[in-house]
C-alpha cells in the first residue's frame, strides 16, 4: 500500500454501532423518533423502510452529516461526538451515499485518491496508478482509471462510490441502497465481496436496501424503520419477507401489493409509434456511443431495453428526448420526424423520466408545486395570457401529490427535501398526468420502496394498456420481464438480439448483455 504511515497505528477490525434513542428533527417535524438500532461487529446488517421511513436521515447522524438532537451514537460501546464526516471517517466509518459524490471534473483515478483525505503534498502518479490497478484486481468491478463522471453511466457511478470506500478500509461500512443501478450479477459480486468482508471480521456492514432478495441472501440481522420509528429488529433466519413487508408498511393488507404483479390488459399491439432508425450518437468524450440503432415500439406494448451499463443507454435516452446531439439517424413519434422540441413533447404527448429524477428531470431550489408544473406552467389553465396563474399551478400540485402518493410537508416543500423515492413520485406524477402516448423511461424505479415499485410498474403498465407506446431503458432484468412485451439487448451501442419478452431466457439474455452470445 503507497498510503503515508500514520504515526499511530490505527485500529483494525469491525466496529459495533449501537444508536440510543437518536431524534432527529427537521423543524416541526419528527424524522427520526428515539431510535435505538443495534449492529453487531461483523455482521450484515439490513435496514428496511417505506421511502420517507428515515434510513438515510439515521445513517447520515452516524457518519456526521447530520446532528441528532438526542440520543448518542456509540461504537464498541463507546460514546462518540461525531460532528462532521471527517470524524466518522477517522474513526472508521464508510458510506456510500444514494446520490453521487464523485467529483465530475476529476478522472476515475483522481476520484479514487481524493477520497483517501491525507493526500501527500507530492503525488507520485505512476506508484499510485499501479497501486490502484492493483487493487482493482480485488474487486468485482472493472472502471477506466482515465474515464471522467460524466462518462460514466449510474451503474459505473455507484461502483466508483463502492471502491472508493472499499479502498478506505472501513470498519463500519453503511450503503444506502448500493445496488439500485447494478445487474442482478453485479449485486450478487458486491454483496458476496461485502458478506464476506463483514463475516471475516474486517468491518460491519450496514445496507439501506428496497430487495428482500438482498435482506434475505446477504444480511444477517435485519431492522425496520417506519416513520421514524425503529419498529421492529429480527435476525434474518427468523424472519419472512412477508412479515417484514407487514412491519414496513404496518398492515397486512399493504404488505401484499409486493407480491402482486402488473396488471397486463389482453390487447393487440398497434401500429409503430416511436421509431428510432440508424441512429447515431457520441459520447462525452466524442466516441460512438449509439452506433447505428433501430428499434420500434408500438402503440399498447412495452419495449425493454436491457444492457449492462455503460453500452450506449444513458446516451440512447438523452438523445432520444432531445437533451444529446444526434449525430445521425432518424426518430419519428406517429408519422411525424421528432426532434423533442418543447412543443412537440406537448401535442404528440412524448413523457419522459429520466435516471436520477432530481438531478436531471428537476430544478431542486423550486417547490414541489413549481416542479410538478414544469412541463404546463405556459399553457393554459395555468397560464392566461402570459400570466402564471401560481393558485391553478398550486392546486394542481396539490392533487397530483395525493394522487400519486408523494410524501411532502405541503406543495410549497423545496423538493430537494424530499426523499429519493418521493421526488421519483413528483416527476411521474408530472410526466404522467395526462395521458402519455409515448413514454421513455429510465430506470424508473431506482431507489423505490416495494409499494411505490409496485405502484410504478402498474402506472408503466396502464400507459400500455391505455395503447400508449413505452420504452423501458432498464438494467433490471427482473423488471424489464416483469413489464415487458419485448426485450432488445443493447451491447456497445447496438441492439445485439431481440425477443418476445414471454419467451425471453435470463441466461441467454444475461449472455447478450455480457456480450458472450452471438
Ligand atoms: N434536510 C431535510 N429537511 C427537511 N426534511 C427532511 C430533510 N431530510 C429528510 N427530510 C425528511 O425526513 C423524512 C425521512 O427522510 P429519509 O431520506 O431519511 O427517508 P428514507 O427512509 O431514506 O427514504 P428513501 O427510501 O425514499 O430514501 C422524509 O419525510 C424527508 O422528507
Amino acid at each position: 500500500m503507497t498510503a503515508p504511515l500514520d504515526p499511530v497505528p490505527r485500529p483494525t477490525g469491525a466496529l459495533a454501532l449501537d444508536t440510543y434513542d437518536l431524534t432527529k428533527r427537521f423543524g416541526a417535524f419528527t424524522a427520526l423518533d428515539h431510535v435505538s438500532l443495534k449492529v453487531r461487529p461483523g455482521t450484515v446488517h439490513a435496514l428496511l423502510g417505506e421511502n420517507g421511513a428515515g434510513k438515510s436521515t439515521l445513517v447520515k447522524c452516524v457518519v456526521g452529516y447530520q446532528r441528532a438532537e438526542e440520543g448518542a451514537v456509540l461504537l464498541d460501546n463507546k460514546e462518540h461526538d461525531i460532528a462532521t464526516p471527517v470524524v466518522a471517517r477517522d474513526l472508521g466509518i464508510g458510506m456510500v451515499y444514494q446520490h453521487f459524490t464523485v467529483v465530475p471534473g476529476m478522472t476515475v483515478a483522481e476520484n479514487l485518491l481524493l477520497a483517501r483525505g491525507h493526500l501527500p503534498a507530492v503525488i507520485d502518479w505512476k506508484k499510485e496508478r499501479a497501486a490502484l490497478a492493483e487493487f482493482m484486481k480485488t474487486t468485482p468491478f472493472k472502471l477506466d482509471l482515465d474515464a471522467t463522471p460524466q462518462e460514466l453511466s449510474a451503474g459505473q457511478k455507484q461502483k466508483l462510490e463502492i471502491l472508493k470506500q472499499l479502498l478506505l478500509k472501513p470498519r463500519l461500512l453503511i450503503l444506502d441502497e448500493p445496488t439500485s443501478v447494478l445487474t442482478p450479477q453485479e449485486a450478487d459480486e458486491v454483496l458476496g465481496l461485502l458478506r464476506d468482508r463483514a463475516h471475516a471480521g474486517e468491518c460491519s456492514i450496514v445496507l439501506i436496501t428496497h430487495k428482500f432478495r438482498e435482506v434475505t441472501a446477504y444480511a444477517d440481522d435485519v431492522s425496520v424503520l417506519r416513520k421514524g420509528k425503529l419498529v421492529a429488529a429480527h435476525r434474518v433466519d427468523e424472519t419472512t419477507p412477508q412479515q417484514l413487508a407487514a412491519e414496513m408498511v404496518g398492515g397486512e393488507g399493504d404488505a401484499k401489493r409486493e407480491f402482486a404483479a402488473p396488471q397486463r390488459a389482453e390487447r393487440e399491439r398497434g401500429e409503430a409509434m416511436l421509431q428510432v432508425k440508424s441512429l447515431v450518437v457520441d459520447g462525452d468524450r466524442g466516441q460512438v456511443a449509439v452506433a447505428g440503432l433501430s428499434v420500434n415500439v408500438h402503440a399498447g406494448e412495452i419495449v425493454g431495453i436491457a444492457g449492462v451499463s455503460g453500452n450506449g443507454q444513458r446516451e440512447f435516452a438523452e438523445a432520444l428526448v432531445g437533451q444529446r446531439r444526434r449525430v445521425s439517424g432518424e426518430v419519428w413519434v406517429g408519422t411525424e420526424r421528432f426532434a423533442a422540441t418543447r412543443a412537440q413533447n406537448r401535442r404528440l404527448k412524448v413523457r419522459s423520466l429520466p435516471e436520477e429524477p432530481l438531478r436531471n428531470a428537476c430544478v431542486g431550489d423550486m417547490s414541489v408545486s413549481d416542479n410538478i408544473g414544469l412541463r404546463s406552467f405556459d399553457v393554459a389553465p395555468a397560464s392566461r395570457l402570459g400570466w402564471m396563474r401560481g393558485r391553478t399551478l398550486r392546486e394542481r400540485a396539490r392533487k397530483l401529490i395525493g394522487e400519486f402518493g408523494v410524501k411532502t410537508r405541503g406543495e410549497l416543500a423545496q423538493i430537494r427535501s424530499l426523499s429519493g423515492g418521493n421526488v421519483q413520485r413528483a416527476v411521474l406524477a408530472r410526466e404522467l398526468s395526462d395521458d402519455a402516448e409515448v413514454l421513455i423511461v429510465s430506470n424508473p424505479v431506482f431507489g423505490l420502496d416495494f409499494a411505490a415499485v409496485a405502484e410504478i410498474h402498474q402506472r408503466l403498465m396502464d400507459v400500455r394498456n391505455r395503447g400508449g407506446a413505452v420504452l423501458l431503458i432498464s438494467e433490471d432484468l427482473d423488471e424489464l420481464l416483469a413489464l415487458s412485451d419485448r426485450i432488445a439487448v443493447m451491447s456497445g451501442g447496438q441492439v445485439v438480439h431481440e425477443t418476445d419478452a414471454h419467451q425471453a431466457d435470463r441466461n441467454r439474455l444475461g449472455a447478450f448483455m455480457g456480450g458472450s452470445a452471438h
